[in-house]
């Protein structure tokens, strides 16, 4: 079987879109980072993607009118507890508290998939982004240790933890929206219980001028679903066509759950991908998330669900394996979904 690790192994980054500034060290914004103004932000706060209390009996429907809609919802009522998050959140901050060249200690190799590093677009833009990474797959150890020989027990048991707990939420919310789709579990064509995940430690250091810099650059994820944590400083924003940008607001407790290009393709672009950017906007402060990727077996054929096919509708697009589409999406980013369109 096909791991992520080996999709990614066959394109290799240049490690000068790998390794992060020092962001301690830095006094002022490099011109490296500097991103031109962009006044596309809406200033319309009344509008923003839905709220759902997984507990409420109306769940399903409300969870698949908000991926049509908004291709993104808040969750609330979600069972993971809020100190497991919270200690997640502080062993990232510990994490990325490290000294540059202690944290260079687990980089990313250029052909590698997991570790520390900057974004994986970053190849695609002209400036470089006010962020740094730290990317999971299975077991943390290996990098736990090199980042701290004597003591990395508590981060990789957190972690771990954390990884579990996720999945089950994963799946929960899987199953909830094929539902609201009418589509259950036998009409898919892998297994649920074994997906491709990873889970992404997200850091935004303090800047000294945030309105000239970019977190993360607009992307889709090419998950089926990814669940997000956003610690309680704002920055995370969604496009909505005819709007613009929106912010997606802290919620204590909440996740933030979004649409990934799986989702997509399988909903026969019913669901969109949701197109999504996190901004830096205090100075002062310095944010963290924490991202967890749920996905199908690389092996595995992604293509509209034939239940959704029925009535009339044509297939949007054809059918590639998970692999297939993530070399696409790797090469070519943003055009990897109209390469696969009919
Ligand atoms: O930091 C955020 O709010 C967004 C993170 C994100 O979009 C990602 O890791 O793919
Ligand atoms: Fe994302």
């Amino acid at each position: 079987m096909t791991t992520l690790s080996e999709v990614y192994r066959e394109h290799a980054i240049p490690l000068r879109h790998i390794v992060p500034l020092d962001f301690h060290s830095v006094r002022t914004v490099p011109d490296s980072h500097v991103w031109p103004k962009s006044d596309d932000f809406s200033s319309d706060d009344q509008l923003s993607i839905p709220i759902i209390d997984l507990k409420d009996p109306l769940a399903v429907k409300l969870a698949g009118h908000a991926c049509e809609t908004w291709g993104a919802f808040q969750v609330i009522n979600h069972g993971i507890p809020s100190n497991l998050v919270e200690e997640v959140e502080s062993e990232a901050r510990r994490l990325f508290s490290l000294p540059a060249q202690q944290k260079m200690k687990a980089l990313r190799e250029p052909a590698g998939a997991t570790g520390y590093g900057l974004a994986r677009i970053s190849p695609f833009f002209p400036k470089y982004m006010w962020h740094e990474g730290f990317t999971i797959m299975g077991s943390p150890v290996d990098h736990a240790r090199a980042l701290w020989p004597n003591d990395n027990a508590r981060f990789c048991d957190v972690i771990e933890r954390y990884q579990k707990k996720m999945k089950d939420l994963a799946e929960q919310l899987t199953h909830l929206i094929l539902k609201s789709l009418d589509v259950s579990q036998e009409d898919l064509s892998w297994d649920v219980g074994s997906p491709s995940t990873a889970l992404q430690l997200n850091s935004y250091p303090s800047c000294p001028d945030p309105n000239r810099t970019m977190g993360l650059a607009p992307h889709t994820d090419t998950s089926l679903l990814t669940i997000l944590h956003q610690s309680s400083i704002s920055g995370l924003q969604i496009f909505k066509e005819g709007v613009g940008w929106l912010s997606v607001r802290p919620i204590p407790g909440a996740l933030v759950v979004n649409v990934g290009d799986l989702l997509h393709i399988l909903s026969n672009a019913r669901f969109p991908s949701v197109l999504h950017r996190a901004v830096v906007n205090r100075d002062g402060c310095h944010r963290l998330s924490v991202a967890y990727f749920y996905g199908i077996p690389t092996d595995c054929n992604v293509s509209p669900l034939a239940k959704l096919l029925n009535s009339g509708h044509t297939p949007r697009y054809r059918s590639v394996t998970v692999k297939e589409y993530m070399i696409l999406k790797s090469k070519n980013f943003e055009e990897a979904l109209s390469l696969i369109g009919i």
